[in-house]
């Protein structure tokens, strides 16, 4: 939880520690801990292991220290020949892989030997290759592997990664031998400056924390309960006002964003979220640029935003998101220009007034304006159609952290939280709440233990909380949002269908309803064409169609189909099988009655797949049957049109998964993404789509046990 979050520390930097020939991991720690600062070992995160050999012979270090003593691998007089090398290696990458990840190795001796050899073995792929690239060596008391070939191969380059030795002729000197030394103070400045940058460096490469690898890898079963858990409100993190404004400094600090970029993030973020008559109301400060930002977005993606702006800032970052608005014609509307009633010339509102830097009440104009906004309800109270209002970040005037004490602020119907959601977001209870900014590195989702949820696709916002019910029926062209974890598909195919429905909803696809339909005739060829889903519940899968159409006459002789659903940008495909038959006739009726009027004529004028004389004739007959109805009496529900439902007896799952090159891939292009701009991110985001190369298939089909019909799940090799 954000509010568990403490001072911001850096990570520290954990090491595998690797002791001498005969000696043993608890030895190797008297002797560090005994002989370098606490000020030093308090950096590191240093874990001791015993080498995989017992003992074979006299160690140097009995009557010093206890046994038991180990040994890593054994060799010949000449150092030339080594026994048992392979299974060491094959020991500590083991090790590695079941308490790691380690940032680096710290070895003395024989383990100083293994230490600054391993990394130029892992490079060539030779040894470590299920673990990550070892980053940093403290190397004391080493020497080169001897053994010609290894050696070959583990010092083909010089080792790349920061490094501290401590042997002549090395970094630092010391006077006493083999052994760990104690550090002078020219020895602890270079030691303290090499921990300093190392740090950095492990803060910046952060391990990847629980949360976010149970969305991105195979998971345990422990792993798909947290999955589970993150999409429930509850257990989402939310920030208190310094943890936001400390996450923003480390991003624009150590992590090197600008806040351009973020803004430029955090303003699509909103645009992506949204459409329509916008009015973009802007605050002084970032929230501010945001609607700035999401008010250009809009005005691409086709909408046409106006922005209301009374309190510019005269920086140059602000200027530009003006002249860039100036330039695409987008109107800057003063507060003495808005109508007073904004219901009328606007459907969506952007209150882009204040963010998490807000404090007490709100000072003029934006008192005014806020009041503007909270009158708009009284107009849902009387019934009248009243805008959208869409809060960036926090809802204008509400306390950061309480909410809208007195309970008399802004009620918007849509939140936009951005990098995590404000505490003061616990008490938006509006139908839509997205989060939005995917640009929280894990380093600092570790730091804050931030529990987030995964965005969908390539999506840039995600639904928290749940999505209002949706009605299939009356979806023509729409919207909505995770991710397939194999353990946690629902034992019955109709539930997981309805949560992928749901997601491609959220993720705002364009018809996520329309389905291919393909039917097979009596000649036993195959026909597809593209319907629009209008009911699913346990009994099947509904459309509407003209029972005159060639699909008709296919399920009149064949009553077999197969439906199809293709959800892109969420990479996911439904096929379902099964029996159709129709609907009753009851049940045409009341679907019937309850579209539109004009479609309702549409079905008495179209015989469908029929050869007409030409378009002039139905647009004739359209008119006729317009006028026939004008006076608002019930259109009769033509006898050849009507349902049909599916009885699904075959599912399949699919969902494209990225290749690990195409991972890696997007992983090196994320910073040119946030450097330039959107338009590249977009880029980018299709690159991605295109290179979904890999997929899992998870196959649904009947069987029964003890008389019971039950779904058996497979998966299906791709
Ligand atoms: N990492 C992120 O999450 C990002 C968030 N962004 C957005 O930035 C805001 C926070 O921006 P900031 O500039 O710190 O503050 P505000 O926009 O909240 O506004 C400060 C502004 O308002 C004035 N002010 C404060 N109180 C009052 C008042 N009572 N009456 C009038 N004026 C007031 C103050 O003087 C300042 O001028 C965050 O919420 C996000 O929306 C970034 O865009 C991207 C990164
Ligand atoms: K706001």
């Amino acid at each position: 939880m954000g509010s568990e979050a403490e001072t911001v520390t850096l990570r520290k930097p954990r090491f595998l520690c690797l002791h001498g020939f005969r000696t043993s991991g608890e030895i190797l720690k008297t002797q560090v801990t005994m002989k370098w600062p606490e000020s030093v070992t308090r950096k590191l995160d240093l874990v001791y292991l015993d080498a995989p050999f017992p003992c074979q012979g006299k160690s140097d270090v009995e009557g010093i220290f206890d046994p038991p003593y180990y040994e890593w691998f054994q060799f010949n007089k000449e150092f030339t020949e080594y026994t048992n090398f392979d299974e060491c290696l094959a020991y500590i990458e083991d090790y590695m892989i079941k308490n790691g990840p380690f940032d680096g190795l710290l070895g003395f001796s024989q383990g100083a030997i293994l230490s600054a050899g391993l990394p130029g073995l892992q490079a060539q792929g030779l040894t470590f290759t299920k673990v990550p690239k070892i980053k940093f060596l403290i190397i004391v008391g080493g020497a080169k592997f001897r053994a010609a070939s290894l050696a070959d191969k583990a010092y083909s380059t010089p080792i790349q990664c920061p490094s501290l030795h401590f042997l002549d002729p090395v970094v630092i000197h010391h006077p006493k031998g083999h052994t760990i030394p104690r550090l002078d103070e020219k020895g602890l400045q270079i030691m303290e400056s090499f921990l300093e940058r190392i740090q950095k460096m492990a803060f910046l490469t952060p391990i990847p924390s629980l949360s976010i690898r149970a969305f991105c890898t195979k998971p345990s079963a422990k792993m798909a309960d947290r999955a589970v858990q993150i999409q429930n409100p509850d257990s989402i993190s939310y920030l208190t006002q310094r943890e936001a404004a400390e996450i923003d400094e480390i991003l624009m600090g150590p992590l090197g964003f600008s806040v351009d970029q973020l803004m430029e993030l955090a303003g699509l973020s909103v645009a992506a979220s949204i459409a329509e008559r916008v009015l973009a109301i802007c605050g002084p400060g970032n929230n501010g640029g945001d609607g700035l930002v999401a008010a250009r977005h809009l005005y691409h993606f086709g909408y046409k935003p106006s922005v209301c702006y009374p309190k510019r800032t005269p920086k140059p970052l602000y200027s530009g998101l003006v002249t860039q608005l100036e330039s695409l014609s987008v109107p800057f509307l003063s507060v003495e220009d808005l109508p007073l009633d904004l219901s009328k010339d606007f459907d969506i509102l952007v209150d882009a007034m204040f963010g998490f830097s807000f404090h007490g009440i709100p000072r003029p104009p934006f008192d005014d304006l806020i009041q503007r906004l909270v009158s708009l309800r009284d107009h849902d109270q009387t019934h009248q159609k009243s805008p959208v209002i869409v809060s960036i970040d926090i809802p204008s005037g509400w306390h950061v952290e309480e909410g809208d004490i007195g309970g008399e602020g802004i009620k918007p119907d849509m939140l936009v939280s951005l990098t995590a959601p404000k505490l003061c977001a616990k008490k938006f209870c509006g139908p839509q709440h997205f989060l939005g900014g995917r640009f929280v590195p894990p380093s600092v989702a570790d730091k804050y233990k931030l529990r987030l949820p995964p965005y969908p696709g390539t999506s840039m916002c995600v639904r928290i909380g749940k999505a209002p019910k949706i009605d299939i029926s009356a979806l023509r062209e729409n919207y909505i949002s995770p991710e397939l974890l194999e353990e946690q598909v629902e034992a019955d195919p109709i539930d997981q269908f309805c949560k992928w429905f749901d997601d491609a909803v959220a993720a705002s696809l364009k018809e996520p309803n329309a389905m291919a339909l393909s039917t097979a005739g009596k000649d036993g060829k195959p026909s597809s064409r593209m319907v629009l889903l209008k009911g699913v519940d346990k009994d099947g899968f509904v459309w509407y169609t003209n029972y005159d159409s060639r699909k008709a006459h296919d399920l009149s002789d064949n009553p077999h189909a197969s439906l199809l659903f293709y959800w892109d940008g969420l990479n996911r495909q439904v096929r379902v099988e099964g029996s159709v038959q129709r609907v009753s006739d009851e049940e045409s009726e009341q679907y019937f009655h309850s579209r539109p009027r004009g479609s309702q004529i549409g079905a008495i004028v179209s015989k469908q797949s029929t050869v007409v004389p030409g378009r002039h004739v139905l647009l004739q007959q359209h008119k006729e049957l317009e006028e026939k109805f004008s006076d608002g009496s019930l259109i009769p529900k033509p006898k050849h049109w009507g349902g049909y439902r599916l009885k699904p007896e075959l599912f399949e799952f699919w969902q494209g998964q990225k290749s690990r090159l195409h991972d890696r891939a997007a992983d090196q292009n994320i910073l040119s993404i946030l450097r330039v701009d959107v338009i590249l991110c977009l880029v980018v985001n299709l690159v991605i789509k295109l290179n979904v190369m890999s997929d899992l298939s998870l196959q649904y089909s009947p069987h029964e046990i003890n008389g019971q019909q039950v779904w058996k799940i497979e998966r299906l090799a791709p």
